[in-house]
Order: structure tokens, then sequence, then C-alpha cells
């Protein structure tokens, strides 16, 4: 079996190299000619996976080790009788260490405390529900806006998008691209609802590019500047907007669920599918493809006040600043679109919270529910 794999797949080699032939082709660059012997097609999420790629093609699979699929015609998969797999929830740990990240960088560098925020959480799958679940653990107030699961599941514990812009400080988008029916989310966020923040608001973007018009969050940011952004995904990547992204207080290319665990666990949740698809036994564990952690184990014996405590452990696993700072660096020294790309594939090790333990000595003690509420281990030091 011939299988294109993209080349930012980690451990691809190591896990469909055991089902077949593996050819690695950056994603930008997987077009019908590359597919042409192929049995099987594994992308991350900048493959457009379409008629005009499929035409000519003799695949039986297609697998994204992505949880989003805006990227995929699953339609056209089906007409043609090709098996699909994608990856849901994969990295969605990632994705909500980097929101906690952001906000509490965000927190520090705007004098304000998390505990005194109301956070609104737009898109509550996956993603959002766990950061529901870690910002309600850390006692930060959360409001919910979820239309399908309100419509599905009734309307308890659900607000319309507008209450949430009426009440919250922080707006986090953690929706999928739809472009069509009643919850559409192609411009979700519009010039309308942009012009209604609140001054002090702060937006944060980790869903897709599209669910917010940019040009109308520039023309705000740069206007009246008195709003906020944290913006991880954009419209029309690599290329994004320059200026917008200058006007970003954390502009990071895409990588929000860009840990090592969150992108193996794609890589073999698509290898086990394959597997399956192909009637070939998986024989690799996702165990098997994780190194240990590079900073396992911290230990806090000061009464370091509880923020200054989170944003210190969170600093240990993964700095978005680090991601900007390389975002701003790359751009500059090679153009937007080649160094957005460039901090992808070039992507720093990076870890979840969950891979370290902080030993707390008695001093530190008060530390203990919060930080396993922001999602860290947590043990006790056996004093001397
Ligand atoms: N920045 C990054 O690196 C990453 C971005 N993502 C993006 O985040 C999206 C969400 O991920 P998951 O939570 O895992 O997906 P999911 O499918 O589990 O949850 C999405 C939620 O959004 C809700 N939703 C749909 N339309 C809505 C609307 N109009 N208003 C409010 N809520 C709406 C759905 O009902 C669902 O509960 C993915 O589709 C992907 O596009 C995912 C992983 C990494
Ligand atoms: O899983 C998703 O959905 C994502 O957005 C991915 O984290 C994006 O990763 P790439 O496909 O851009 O490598």
């Amino acid at each position: 079996m011939k299988i294109v794999v993209d080349a930012n797949v980690p451990q691809a080699q190591r896990c469909f190299g055991e089902l077949g032939e593996v050819t690695r082709v950056p994603g930008r660059e997987i077009d019908a000619r590359a597919l042409r012997d192929a049995d099987a097609l594994v992308v991350r999420s900048v493959t457009r996976v379409d008629e005009t790629l499929l035409a000519g093609s003799r695949l039986r699979f297609v697998g994204t080790c992505t949880i989003g699929t805006d990227h995929v015609d699953t339609r056209a998969l089906a007409a043609r009788g090709i098996g699909f797999a994608s990856a849901p929830g994969c990295n969605a740990e990632a994705v909500v260490d980097h929101v906690l990240a952001s906000l509490a960088t965000q927190a520090e560098r705007q004098g304000f405390t998390l505990g005194e925020c109301r956070v609104g959480i737009v898109g509550v799958g996956n993603v959002g529900r766990r950061l529901l679940g870690r910002l309600q653990a850390m006692k930060i107030a959360c409001l919910a806006c979820d239309p399908p699961r309100a419509d599905a599941e009734g309307s308890a514990g659900f607000e319309s998008l507008d209450t949430l812009i009426d009440h919250c400080d922080v707006l986090c988008l953690h929706t999928p691209l739809v472009t069509q029916g009643p919850h559409a989310t192609r411009h979700l966020l519009d010039a309308r609802r942009i012009a209604e923040l609140a001054p002090g608001t702060l937006v944060v973007n980790a869903g897709r590019g599209d669910c917010v018009d940019g040009r109308a969050l520039r023309s705000r940011l740069a206007g009246r500047g008195d709003i906020s952004a944290v913006l991880d995904v954009w419209e029309d990547e690599p290329d994004i907007d320059a200026a917008l992204s200058d006007l970003t207080a954390i502009a990071t290319p895409h990588v929000a669920g860009y840990s090592l665990d969150g992108k193996l666990r794609g890589t073999h949740r698509i290898y086990r599918a394959l597997a399956h698809h192909v009637g070939l036994p998986a024989r690799l564990d996702v165990a098997d493809l994780l190194p240990p952690p590079p900073v396992p184990r911290l230990v806090l014996d000061t009464g370091l006040e509880v923020e200054e405590a989170l944003r210190l452990c969170m600093r240990a696993v993964h700095d978005p600043r680090r991601d900007h700072d390389a975002l701003r660096l790359r751009a500059r020294q090679q153009g937007m679109a080649t160094g957005f790309d460039a901090c992808r594939a070039d992507y720093p090790l990076r870890r979840e919270f969950a891979s370290l333990t902080v030993e707390l000595t008695g001093a530190a003690a008060h530390l203990a529910t919060p930080l396993a509420a922001a999602g860290f281990g947590v043990s006790r030091k056996a004093e001397a």
C-alpha cells in the first residue's frame, strides 16, 4: 500500500511505515500528481481534499490527524467510496493549555487577576467543554454559548452570543468553520458584534480564522484601541493580515494545538483507523510514541501568590509569548506566508500541562487546588 503523508505529521514513518510504503510531502504541496499511485492519504489541516485533488486518484482512504475537518469535502469522499477518519479531541488539551497560558499572560500585562474576570466560551465541544471545566475548577466565572448543543440538549446552561458579549470580559471562540445552515460560523464575530464589545474586552480565537471578521477586528483595534486580542487562527493562512497581527497582543501561527502529545494522538488515531480500514493490526500504542517530558517535575517551596505560581508552572511547559515572538521574527526575515509556515514546521518541543508534576512543600500547600484545577499533576513533597 502506498501512503502519502503530510511532512508535518510526527512519527509518520514509524506508524504508517508499519502499514505500507510512506512518501512524505509538505501539506500545501500535496496535489493530484503527488497522489497518482497512492492508496491512502494522511493530511493535517492545510491540504484541501476536494474533487480537484481526488480527480484521477485511486485512493481508498483519507485521514486527517486534526480535530477540524473543514478542509475535507467529505461528500466527495463518500461519493467515491473513499474511507475517511479524523481525530476528534486529539489536541483539545493543548488548545486549553494555550488559552489558559495566554489569559495568564494578558492578566499580568494588563494588571487584572483571572479570578475577577468572567469568561465567555463560544463553542462548547471537545475544546470548549475542557476549557469550561478547567476554568470552573479554578473558580473563574464562565458563560457558555453553543446553539447546536442548546437545540439538541435544551437551553439550560447555555446563553446567546449577544449575552456573552454583554456580560463577559473575555470571549473565547472554539467553533468549527461552518459555512451553511442555521448555525453557520463564518464571521460569527462580525462587524456589528465587534463594535458592540465593551471597552476592555479580550477576544481569543483558537477555533478557525474565518469565524472572526478580521478586517472589522483590525479597525476596532487600530481605531478605538480599547479592546485586545489573542489570535492563533487567521483568515487567509499562511499569508495573514500583517497589520492585524501587529495589533494582536498574542499572535501565534495556528499552533494552539501543537503539543507533541496532541500531534501524536492525532497521528496514532489515523494510524489505527487506516490499519482497521485495510484489515491490518495496529501494533503501536500511543504511549510508545511519546518521549519522557523535558520538565517532568518542579518543586515549589515558597508561599507564592496563586496567579504567580500558575504563571510560573504554565511557562515551564508552554509560553505563548515565545510563539508570538517567533512569528514576528520569522515574518520579518522571510515574509509572512513563509515565516508563518516555517514557525509551524520547526515548532519546538512542547508538552501538555498534565506532563508536569508540581511538588509542594508545606509553605506552598495552598497552591495544590488551583494548580490541579489548571491541569498540572500535584504532589506533596515530604519535609526533610
Ligand atoms: N487552533 C488550533 O490549533 C486548533 C483549532 N481547532 C478548531 O477548534 C474547533 C473546535 O474544536 P472541538 O471543540 O474539538 O470541536 P467539536 O466539534 O468537539 O466542538 C465544536 C462545538 O462548536 C459548537 N458550534 C457549532 N456551531 C456553533 C455556533 N454557531 N455557535 C456556537 N457554537 C457552535 C458545536 O455545537 C460543538 O459543540 C475545531 O473544529 C477546529 O476548527 C481545533 C484544534 C486545534
Ligand atoms: O486539529 C485541528 O483542527 C487544528 O487546527 C490543528 O491543530 C492544526 O494543525 P495543522 O493542521 O495546521 O498542522
